[in-house]
């Protein structure tokens, strides 16, 4: 299998973009958008979740893009979608066109999405049906656990950066390169196990011993000290028999040292 190579027909650059305070405008969009973005939505303004306004009215010029950051038109009117497009590049706003890919300054790509996973194929313009299929074959390769695995990792890592903060540094440099470790060495399965007490604990046996334990010791330790604590805990339950048992012991001694003095 040869390497992955840059292709010389150019790519794209691939980003998460935070929507978040963000102004996007969709222009139109019938069925397509009922399909893809706000199903039913239209009719019904009360089920229209907040970050969505409803305008109905067509499209009336230049001030409807004034502050927004990205436009999307979904037209049937491919001219009307081209005179948008001249708007939002004169504007210099990021637009796409549907079924105008040589106008688009960004493409969709299919998508595959596990809570904090994101995978996105794109096969630049070049067969969308294509991208569907890889879809198909990285997810046949995902076992479904990584997102839960990667949320807990978010937890570690938001955790070690509270308890060791600062930017960058040499601190900054160990904390990468423990992080790095632990993912590097532990299996997605044992990373999904890292609840809020095990989290504390890796961090308390782990960063602050400078080490990152395997799984297999740190999981069985963890085990091994419940069972321990569960021993204990039923040593505890025996307290009050060993108590009475004591008792009854100093009770006959008592008694017989009494005997002997008669
Ligand atoms: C430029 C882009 C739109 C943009 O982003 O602006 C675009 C454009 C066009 N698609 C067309 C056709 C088809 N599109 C699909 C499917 C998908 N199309 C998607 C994205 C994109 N399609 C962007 C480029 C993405 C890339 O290159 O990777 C996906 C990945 C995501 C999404 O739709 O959100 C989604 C799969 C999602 C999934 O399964 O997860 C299928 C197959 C199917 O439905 O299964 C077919 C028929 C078979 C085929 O043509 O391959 C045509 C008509 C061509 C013609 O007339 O012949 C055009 C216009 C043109 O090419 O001129
Ligand atoms: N339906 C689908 O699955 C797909 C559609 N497309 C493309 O997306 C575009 C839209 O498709 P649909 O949503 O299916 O079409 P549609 O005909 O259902 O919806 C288009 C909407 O745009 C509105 N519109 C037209 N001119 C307007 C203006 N000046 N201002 C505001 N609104 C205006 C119309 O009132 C209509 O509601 C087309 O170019 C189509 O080829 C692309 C991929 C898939």
């Amino acid at each position: 299998m040869s390497k992955p190579t840059l292709s010389q027909t150019g790519g794209s650059l691939l980003i998460a973009w935070q929507l978040k305070d963000k102004n996007v405008l969709i222009v139109g969009g019938g069925e397509l958008l009922s399909k893809a973005y706000i199903p039913a939505q239209k009719s019904s303004s009360t089920s229209t979740p907040s970050r969505i306004t409803y305008y109905d009215r067509r499209f009336s010029g230049p001030a409807e893009i004034h502050k927004m950051d990205m436009v999307l038109t979904a037209l049937d009117d491919a001219n009307r979608s081209r005179e948008i497009c001249e708007m939002c590049r004169k504007a210099r706003i990021a637009v796409n066109a549907a079924d105008i890919p040589d106008l688009c300054d960004f493409y969709f790509g299919a998508q595959i999405r596990d809570g904090p996973l994101q995978i996105m194929i794109s096969t630049n313009g070049n067969g969308p049906r294509m991208a569907a299929l890889m879809k198909k074959k990285i997810q046949a390769a995902l076992s479904g656990s990584e997102g839960e695995a990667i949320d807990r990792v978010g937890v570690l890592r938001a955790q070690l950066k509270e308890r060791s903060p600062g930017v960058g540094g040499p601190l900054g440099r160990r904390r990468m390169k423990w992080m790095s470790e632990v993912c590097n060495t532990w299996e997605i399965d044992d990373l999904t196990k890292l609840d809020d007490a095990a989290i504390t604990k890796l961090l308390d046996e782990g960063w602050e011993k400078n080490t990152v334990p395997s799984p297999q010791n740190f999981f069985s330790n963890h085990s091994r000290a419940s069972k321990i604590s569960l021993q204990l805990s039923h040593v505890g339950d025996l307290i009050p028999f060993i108590g009475t048992f004591a008792l009854g012991g100093l009770c006959a001694t008592l008694l017989f040292l009494g005997h002997r003095h008669v």
